[in-house]
């Protein structure tokens, strides 16, 4: 037997690893799934090859026992094996100079990533759950088997052992701080969360099935009825895996239903189906490979759950894609798997990395092409999809000038009878009715329907399109699409009366003259409160209402804006409600209040405020309650 001592430079490395990425133990078993994953692939690659006569690889898998009893955790492959001198050289000095180096690199930097230790940490990573580790190989050369062992001294022993079949089992001596990872449950659970798509098969223990080859017997019974004999169960191996998932396939062997099916794969518990998908595929200059899916937004969406993963080489590294994929598309669903993407590096660093940022600005190309082919292929589905993926694209278009670029061409904006329309139709359908005597393009928007009704019937009644733009970033896209369409403005439908929203030519002459309407300005002033109202009187059609509450765009934008943030004014939003009261001067009932006497002019001031406010669902409280005893005594 040969003993040496792991040539350490590290004072004692194990105690680091034990104590190393505290929270991250468990990754131990996907280093070690790697290694036999890889060392099988390895021989498939050298069977290919040529260079491995005779050999051949079966059907290769991995197995993962727990031996509770024992304490013990083991982890098979039947790859390519070891040599002893092969132990020597990649045990004892390359894996060991791979954990050394990686835990010098990180020891001080735990706290800064949440993607350290996601990688590299290899075949060391064993020590973190284990006191003592035994390798037993025997390669596919025709050499002896060896066992390697070492209890987390820097001592270990080597030793010829016999073994029959090629490849390497490592035996786990869990430590007793660990024995969790004994539990069929735990291991069970790790499996699904890291390993579910490895390429090569898992074996997880045997389960149960119907015997392929039993015909159960059917017999008659005395009463004439028909008994079935219970059908022969067979235990068979238990693969927990998925080695070709679809992802790896080329989009033109995949239908609808395998992505579909791939979606309900990757999230059992999620019901609703997804919208459409997108299928990733590139090999230079980066590898990249993955489906992402539209999902539909469900009323209680729990963003946090069923989030998009992150796979390399069909390993599941994690699912906070946070610098990899651009922020507004972190609502999707899906997977991406890139060989290319550093992962024991810090958040920061990440996105500074210049593959990385290419990475995630292929992502984002790749979704707008691919909303842009099917708006241009299938309007109406694109349509249908608007609702649920508007907010995405919104946030997009805000956040990234050149999916701005492309989405513009697609985006939908619609209108309150229910047409969909693009920036580029509205322009050319609106111009002839809503532009207006300066020239300036008026394009009406409403962010509720049921609220702004009466204004929307107005200006409806003058041939005018409202838009209906109830998403929460509304006032800053309005303000973008302003600030790159020259001599477009956007104001919401209760900014203003009508006709002063759009102002055309034709002046309309007020019944009243200057010296009556100074005379009435101040009555109504003295009677509504004067902190949130500025009293503004107007010549209108004598058909519109009397008095009128708006709301003004500028400042209702910008406190908008400042509310949801980068926008407008810091603290806008605490300032009091502002609105008008427009009293339209040709309506009879204002020349009424104009010529009442006091008492009856109060009275119909608070009778024609109060149902203003009706209208703008600004009536509440006491308020309401008196206009209701009013409005009884009125028809009494
Ligand atoms: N099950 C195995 N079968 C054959 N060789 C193995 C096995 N496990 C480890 N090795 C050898 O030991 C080497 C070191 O393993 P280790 O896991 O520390 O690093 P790695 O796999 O090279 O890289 P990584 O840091 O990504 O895990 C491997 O490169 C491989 O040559």
């Amino acid at each position: 037997m040969a003993k040496g001592n792991i040539n350490v430079s590290v004072e004692n490395i194990f105690p680091l690893i034990k104590k190393f990425l505290y929270s991250d133990h468990e990754i131990f078993l996907r280093e070690l799934i790697s290694n036999g994953t890889d060392a099988t692939l390895k021989l498939q690659h050298l069977i290919t090859i040529g260079e491995a006569e005779g050999v051949e690889l079966g059907d290769a898998k991995l197995e993962v026992k727990i031996d509770k009893e024992g304490k013990k955790l083991h982890i098979i492959d039947q790859g390519l094996g070891m040599t002893e001198d092969e132990v020597e050289k990649y045990i004892n000095q390359i894996a060991f100079s791979g954990a050394e180096e990686f835990i010098e690199k990180y020891k001080d930097k735990v706290e800064d990533s949440g993607i350290i230790g996601h990688f590299g940490l290899g075949f060391y990573s064993a020590f973190m759950v284990a006191s003592k580790v035994e390798l037993i190989t025997k390669s596919y050369k025709d050499a002896p088997a060896v066992k390697w062992s070492c209890d987390g001294s820097p001592n270990y022993e080597l030793e010829e052992v016999e073994k029959a079949e090629r490849g390497t089992e490592i035996i786990l001596h869990i430590a007793e701080d660990s024995e969790e990872f004994l539990e069929e449950s735990k291991i069970s659970g790790l499996l699904t969360k890291y390993n579910r798509f490895n390429q090569v098969p898992i074996k997880f223990g045997t389960k149960k099935v119907n015997d392929p080859n039993f015909e159960p017997k059917v017999t008659k019974k005395e009463d004439g009825t028909e008994e079935k004999e219970p059908h022969k169960q067979i235990d068979v191996d238990n693969i927990i895996n998925n080695t070709n998932p679809a992802w790896t396939k080329k989009p033109s062997d995949l239908e609808a239903d395998d992505y579909k099916n791939f979606y309900r794969e990757l999230y059992p518990m999620q019901f609703e189906e997804p919208l459409f998908n997108i299928h990733l595929n590139v090999d230079y200059p980066f590898n990249l490979t993955g489906i992402l899916y539209f999902p539909k937004l469900s009323k209680n969406m729990d963003m946090q759950k069923d989030k998009i993963q992150l796979y390399q080489n069909q390993v599941f590294v994690t699912d906070n894609v946070e610098g990899i994929v651009p922020d507004f598309l972190q609502m999707l669903k899906g997977v991406i798997d890139s060989p290319d993407i550093p992962l024991n590096v810090s958040r920061s660093y990440l996105q500074a990395d210049g593959a990385v940022k290419k990475i995630s600005g292929y992502i984002t190309k790749k979704i707008a092409d691919k909303l842009s082919s099917i708006y241009k292929k299938d309007r109406q589905a694109f349509e249908g999809y608007w609702d649920d993926i508007k907010v995405i694209i919104e946030y997009g278009m805000l956040s990234d000038e050149k999916f701005f670029e492309k989405a513009n061409k697609f985006a939908l904006y619609p209108t309150t009878d229910g047409q969909y329309v693009t920036i580029d139709e509205i322009k050319e359908q609106f111009k002839d009715a809503q532009t207006d005597k300066d020239g300036k393009l008026v394009v009406l928007y409403s962010a509720n329907k049921q609220a702004q009704h009466s204004f929307i019937q107005s200006a409806n009644d003058k041939g005018y399109k409202v838009l209906l733009l109830d998403s929460p970033i509304v006032s800053h896209l309005i303000q973008k699409l302003e600030s790159t369409n020259e001599n477009v403005t956007f104001v919401r439908v209760d900014a203003d009366h009508i006709d002063n929203l759009i102002k055309k030519d034709d002046n309309i002459i007020s019944k009243l003259s200057d010296e009556e309407k100074d005379k009435l300005k101040p009555i109504i002033e003295a009677a509504v409160p004067k902190e949130n109202y500025t009293v503004q009187l107007e010549a209108m059609d004598s058909n519109a209402s009397p008095f009128i509450i708006t709301v003004p765009e500028f400042m209702r934008r910008m406190k908008e804006m400042s509310a949801t943030g980068g926008g407008g004014m810091f603290g806008m939003e605490n300032m009091p409600e502002m609105y008008n009261l427009v009293v339209n001067t040709n309506n009879p009932l204002v020349s009424d209040i104009l010529n009442a006497d006091e008492e009856k002019q109060q009275g119909l001031i608070s009778q024609a405020f109060d149902l203003a406010k009706l209208s703008q669902n600004l009536l509440h409280g006491e308020d309401l309650t008196k206009f209701i005893k009013r409005s009884y005594e009125l028809i009494k």
